[in-house]
């Protein structure tokens, strides 16, 4: 690479696209479900395919890809990068990336744990920042305990539940040691994930609060664009590629559990 070229792409934006998973066979029944390994639905697929074309018409080309090890964000980052003829690029995926772990409410109906525990309870076992819901027992049948795609990892680092912190926790040496180090070398990086992991690396990309982070939900399948500059700072907020559909997916999310 010649050295004006070299010097013009470091002054560039850094590009970090981030994607939450097309709707899930449990975010259809409205079931809580952190770590366990649903699949997409058909609406989930058209989501997916739906964030394929946002992409190729915005003209971001990502260079590589992020994935959780959950088939939901690796179905949907699939279908998107078929969508955008972008199949062929590297992928890494990671456990770092994924949901944050429920605990014991992975498996239970949100609207009947809106009963069970009334709104507040409900509402901080959702979205504050750091009050983990209780811990799932090993033999719980929606436990991860065993699950051969962790096998590879200390099982004492693996959670049995997890605040937003503690997501943040574990995200960022991974975003650090890895994510981080492809935008700085001016990759054009999508990562595909969760609510909740996203939701993390949103508060540590912007730096808001833990009050104004338990008010964002992210949508599923609508990409957010975030450009950084060589510090890896937010040049401008970040920005959803359709902005109408991203503010109708966020709402429906805020208010789950609750009464139709
Ligand atoms: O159930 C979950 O794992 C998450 C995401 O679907 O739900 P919530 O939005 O309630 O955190």
């Amino acid at each position: 690479m010649s050295n004006s070229f070299s010097k013009t792409l470091a002054s560039q934006p850094k590009k970090l696209i981030l994607v939450r998973h097309g709707q899930s066979e449990w975010n259809e029944k409205n079931l809580f479900t952190g770590w366990v390994d649903v699949k997409l639905t058909e609406k989930g697929r058209s989501e997916a395919q739906r964030a394929g074309v946002l992409l190729k018409e915005s003209g971001l080309k990502p260079d590589i890809l992020y994935t959780s090890k959950l088939s939901r964000a690796i179905q949907t980052a699939n279908i998107a990068l078929e969508t955008a003829d972008r199949l062929f690029i590297d992928v890494k995926r990671t456990w770092r990336l994924n949901e944050r772990h429920y605990g014991d409410l992975q498996g239970k109906d949100k609207s009947e744990a809106l009963n069970q525990f009334g709104p507040e309870l409900f509402k901080t076992y959702r979205r504050s920042y750091d009050t983990p819901p209780p811990p799932i027992a090993d033999d719980n049948k929606f436990s991860q305990f065993g699950d051969e795609r962790y096998k590879e990892i200390d099982p004492n680092v693996l959670p049995k539940t997890e605040s937003l912190k503690l997501v943040i926790d574990r995200l960022l040496p991974y975003w650090q040691d890895e994510i981080a180090r492809d935008l700085l070398d001016n990759k054009t990086v999508l990562v595909v994930a969760h609510g909740n992991s996203l939701r993390g690396l949103y508060k540590h990309l912007t730096g808001i609060t833990a009050e104004e982070i338990s008010e964002i939900n992210i949508p599923t399948g609508i990409p957010l664009v975030f450009e950084l500059d060589s510090t890896l700072n937010p040049i401008k907020p970040p920005y959803y590629l359709d902005p109408e559909a991203a503010a109708a997916g966020a709402a429906a999310v805020a208010a789950q559990g609750q009464k139709k």
